[in-house]
């Protein structure tokens, strides 16, 4: 029989991750015979099925042997271990509520508005008006597929049964090393080398991971219980959790000290099996790091990450969460860890991942359309006989910006490309936006005179228009234009080129968006993308929506509402991302310094009634970062109708004083 590469391939994947032919053969052959020889469930997503049996295999080993051991040593009466990880791929969300729910605000029954100071005029503050609901809305709602739910994601007892002790408060991993050079001696971010006192706890009490001295170490284990997490052997002794194998080589230990989140009402320890399983999970499946390319610094960083985030799970309701009846409790209180490989189901040149650590938030639920659609009857003029020869660039040839002149397309931007040939804005052009956004003057606003705004609020005697902020447009090379696609004038119609992930904010503020890798400034992320409907469109849906989620996600597309005299409703359009949308809907506000700045950009339609709306970083913005947008919430127009969410940016320049004051009240109660 002729040998199959396909094996010689899942072999070398599984080398990669230190895992030898021999140890991957019986569990690829035992899958092979449950898929009927089907490869490419075992191959897909980077062999995670594969990865997930061999952990799955080892554990069950584990366990068998711990059964034995204890079989022999008490008489076999041991609890049974209960299972750690419960992973349902493509699980269906449950089914959407009624689409226009989340426009209005749950606990105010108000509409809750994303009202831009510039605009002034939010698209929600749009419909408050007499105007009666003239369509029925009949938008189909898809969920979300491709769903993890991993249940039982629980701090649980150790897989002897045996529960972690009265105020544990930290781990240890411990890895083999040379004899002689104990002491780690590399400096990494977040290491730092500490004693420890007598019952193995580090002096340094800052949180951070910390190396612990081996004499100290030696002596703490003597007494302790041993749990195995992966290849590493785990002890909990005296409020410490050592993880570790012992070679002849040695060993160094890393210290991950919890006694922040101990103090937290919610945190309670985590196990150690399932904190190894998630991290497996995040840099097989997820960032795909492994590799060339992997940091031992972010693995370890993400490690206390990762610890942290399973720790803190909803309903521990002390912070000795250690007990094995409380763990029990907890467990049926918590709810689901959920992760989603990519929620644009293929539809972006990236995989988008959702993770929801805590469960606390319901899973979005939304259809993920990569760019915008007209809902119905909104006038998106998209015809090359309207680009005139002014507007494009037919003599280009391969990339503009390379060219000794700039082109036609750059004139929008004052003769001058938006970008540098690097792929970002330019930092002149950047700053010019930055200004105008956070330091708006009286002649950066226009006036129209018949304001669509006000007229969808009152149809016959509209208020006088409140203002229009003037911006900054950039314009992309289309189709019209003689150069090719890789030109770098043609950004945001490329899509999606950096690594997001949607996450649970847990900051009151539902979910939102981080990068998973560093960002410069001036990077293009992704644009904000839902229905193109006209404001009458978004009044009806609003009208025929029941108030539930608090959420809401429309916005107006009014960059050039000033230049005319009148816009009719099909031609005053925005954008409502709450049924159909992007990642850009993730995106959550922070008043004054977030971190994105959205920039009106024109690709197709040259008249500016509709735009793409694109968000760049002003700064750079390093992995992890939650990414943020400031939405232009005028918090203290009191006298609006529509109530705007209470912010919980976190800011120091936060513009609700309500929330502020609501801090300080809070602080003062703490003294
Ligand atoms: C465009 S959505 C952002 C995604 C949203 N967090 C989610 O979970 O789907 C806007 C909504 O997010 C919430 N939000 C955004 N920024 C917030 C902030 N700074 N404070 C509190 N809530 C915020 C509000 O409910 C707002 O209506």
């Amino acid at each position: 029989m002729a040998f199959n590469p396909r094996f010689d391939k899942a072999f070398s994947f599984m080398e990669t991750l230190g895992i030898s032919d021999n140890e991957v053969q019986p569990v690829l052959i035992n899958l092979l015979r449950v898929y009927e020889g089907n490869w490419e469930l075992i191959e897909d997503d980077n062999y995670r099925t594969l990865v997930d049996a061999y952990f799955d295999f080892e554990k069950d080993k584990g366990a068998e042997c711990e059964r034995k051991a204890d079989a022999s040593s008490d008489g076999g009466e041991k609890s049974r271990r209960e299972p750690l990880w419960v992973d349902e791929d493509h699980q269906d969300l449950p089914s959407m509520n009624s689409p226009s729910q989340t426009l209005l605000c749950a606990e105010e029954n108000k509409i809750s508005p994303m009202i831009s100071r510039q605009k002034l005029i939010g698209p929600s503050q749009t419909f408050m008006g007499d105007i009666k609901p003239k369509t029925s809305l009949q938008a189909s709602h898809k969920m979300l597929s491709e769903v993890e739910k991993i249940s039982n994601l629980l701090p649980m007892a150790a897989k002897d049964g045996r529960s972690y002790p009265e105020n544990a408060t930290s781990a240890e991993l411990c890895l083999p090393v040379e004899k002689g050079h104990e002491k780690p001696r590399t400096k990494k971010p977040k290491i730092q080398s500490t004693s420890t006192n007598h019952n193995g706890l580090s002096d340094a009490s800052d949180g951070n991971l910390c190396a612990k001295s081996l004499s100290t170490q030696d002596q703490d284990m003597r007494n302790n219980d041993v749990i195995s997490v992966s290849n590493n052997k785990s002890t909990a002794y005296n409020g410490n959790i050592t993880i570790g194998s012992s070679s002849s080589l040695g060993e160094v230990k890393i210290y991950l000290n919890c006694d922040s989140a101990l103090g937290q009402p919610n945190f309670s320890i985590p196990n150690l099996d399932l904190v190894m399983k998630l991290m497996d999970k995040m840099y097989l499946c997820l960032y795909k790091r492994v590799g060339p390319q992997v940091c031992m610094a972010e693995l370890l960083d993400e490690l206390c990450r990762t610890y942290l985030k399973l720790g803190y799970g909803k309903g521990s309701t002390s912070k000795h969460a250690n007990s094995h009846s409380q763990q029990c409790v907890n467990q049926g209180e918590r709810k689901p860890f959920h992760f989603i490989s990519d929620i644009t189901k293929g539809s972006e040149k990236v995989k988008i991942s959702l993770i929801g650590e805590n469960g606390s938030e319901e899973l979005p639920k939304f259809n993920y359309i990569p760019s915008n659609i007209i809902y119905q009857s909104a006038i998106v003029s998209i015809s090359l006989a309207r680009i005139s020869d002014e507007g494009c660039c037919s003599d280009c040839s391969g990339d503009c910006l390379s060219s000794p002149l700039p082109c036609a397309c750059a004139q929008e931007t004052g003769g001058e490309y938006a970008y540098t040939p690097q792929g970002l804005l330019k930092e002149e052009f950047l700053k010019a936006c930055v200004s105008m956004k956070n330091e708006p003057l009286d002649h950066h606003y226009v006036y129209c005179q018949e304001c669509p705004l006000e007229k969808s609020k009152n149809e016959y005697t509209p208020d006088p228009c409140k203002g229009h902020m003037v911006r900054k447009f950039i314009k992309e090379c289309w189709r019209k234009c003689g150069c090719d696609m890789n030109c770098g004038n043609r950004i945001v119609q490329r899509g999606i080129a950096c690594k997001l992930q949607v996450f649970l904010t847990g900051q009151g503020k539902g979910w939102g968006i981080r990068t998973l890798e560093d960002l410069p400034k001036g990077t293009f992320v992704c644009e904000y993308v839902g229905e193109i409907l006209t404001n009458m469109e978004l009044y009806d849906r609003i009208m025929q929506e029941s108030v539930k989620d608090r959420h809401t996600y429309p916005l107006t597309l009014d960059a050039d509402w000033g230049s005319e005299k009148g816009l009719k409703d099909e031609e005053a359009l925005c954008l409502d991302a709450t049924n159909n949308g992007n990642v850009g809907r993730f995106i959550n506000h922070r008043c004054y310094d977030a971190n994105l700045i959205d920039i009106p950009v024109e690709i197709e339609s040259p008249d500016h009634h509709y735009y793409h709306l694109a968000f760049f970083t002003n700064r750079k913005v390093n992995a992890y970062e939650e990414l943020t947008w400031d939405y232009g919430i005028d918090f203290e127009d009191h006298d609006h109708p529509i109530k705007a969410f209470r912010c919980c940016c976190g800011s120091v320049f936060c513009y609700d004083k309500k929330q502020k004051g609501k801090e300080k009240i809070e602080n003062q109660g703490n003294v």
